[in-house]
């Protein structure tokens, strides 16, 4: 990952001042699913791109050792070894971005990826996911508990309370802390978006999670009943933007929940590409969370290679 985004005061009056143009946000949300996509050999390679991208997931109730362990092969190697070969991306290192589990689940993965002579970064989601309703003590315990078990990334969500009752500054000092309490573990701050209302909160949250120092902001747990929606996401970036200008500190982006489809995954790529630039199209800035998506992206590479689709038993799936 990039160096880290330090964080700033909270700007409260920068806070206060927000507004969202919901109609203006919709339509350009409109025009980048309008765009053209790219087709055959740069579709294929856009769509290895997205694999580097993805923080392949699990975080189900039933998860095990044995399905966490076959979640950290899948990513070591998310793409059949041959039709790689076909493409001449078989030496190139293509692993999904990382892996991403419950904290009880940490130590599994960790374990799996050592055996694997991989050093594939393993992140959790922590804080009282998804609801973020325990008390401030436990959702800290509960991150210091992943980094010690080797996490280096952590999908944290915000108090979603503090949010919607305008209690800025506190949710503030609580992202803070949970910073801290990462240590130097890269840390996700999960807006959850389809709980904060209006566009305008989700500006003002972007805003205050980067203050308090994200290193990258990501819209849902997957367990809302809205996930990543690209009019949010375009929000979200403009924020991203906006920060990056007013401090010179770039904060990484990842939509996830729902996210199932590699021609949904080509949209992420252009909105990213289109709104924030090149600097952003890599696992260093941008992730995927998903936990269903790469069945259909290595598919797709499938018929790239072969002109036929596979069925889905004919690719190795976590
Ligand atoms: O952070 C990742 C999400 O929980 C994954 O959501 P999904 O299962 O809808 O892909």
């Amino acid at each position: 990952m990039s160096a880290r985004n330090p964080g700033t005061k909270l700007d409260l009056e920068k806070i206060f001042k927000v507004r969202v143009n919901t109609q203006a946000v919709l339509k350009r949300a409109q025009q980048i699913q309008g765009q053209k996509i790219p087709k055959k050999q740069w579709q294929a390679a856009w769509l290895l791109r997205a694999v580097t991208c993805i923080d392949l997931t699990t975080l189900a109730g039933d998860d095990t050792p044995s399905n966490v362990h076959r979640l950290c092969l899948k990513a070591i190697q998310p793409v059949r070894y041959d039709l790689l070969k076909k493409m001449d991306m078989h030496d190139k290192g293509v692993t999904t971005a990382a892996v991403c589990v419950y904290p009880s689940r940490v130590a599994d993965a960790v374990k799996s990826i050592k055996a694997a002579n991989s050093s594939l970064p393993v992140a959790s989601v922590a804080t009282g996911f998804p609801a973020g309703q325990t008390p401030l003590e436990t959702r800290l315990q509960e991150v210091r508990m992943a980094v010690a078990d080797g996490a280096t990334e952590i999908d944290i969500v915000i108090n979603r309370m503090l949010a919607l009752t305008g209690q800025w500054e506190a949710m503030y000092d609580e992202i803070r802390q949970f910073r801290e309490a990462c240590g130097d573990a890269h840390m996700k701050t999960i807006l959850a978006i389809g709980e904060l209302g209006t566009l305008t909160n989700v500006y003002k949250a972007s805003l205050v999670a980067m203050m308090a120092g994200s290193d990258f902001i990501k819209t849902s747990t997957g367990k809302e009943s809205v996930n990543a929606t690209y009019p949010v996401a375009i929000v979200m970036v403009r924020a991203i933007r906006d920060y990056f200008l007013c401090t010179g500190h770039k904060v990484g982006f990842k939509p996830a929940g729902g996210i199932r489809t590699a021609q949904e995954s080509l949209v992420w790529l252009t909105l990213i590409k289109e709104e924030l630039g090149n600097d952003w199209l890599c696992p260093r800035m941008f992730r995927l969370g998903a936990s269903s998506l790469l069945a259909d992206i290595e598919r797709q590479i499938y018929h790239h290679v072969t002109g036929q689709y596979a069925a889905y038993h004919e690719l190795p799936m976590a």
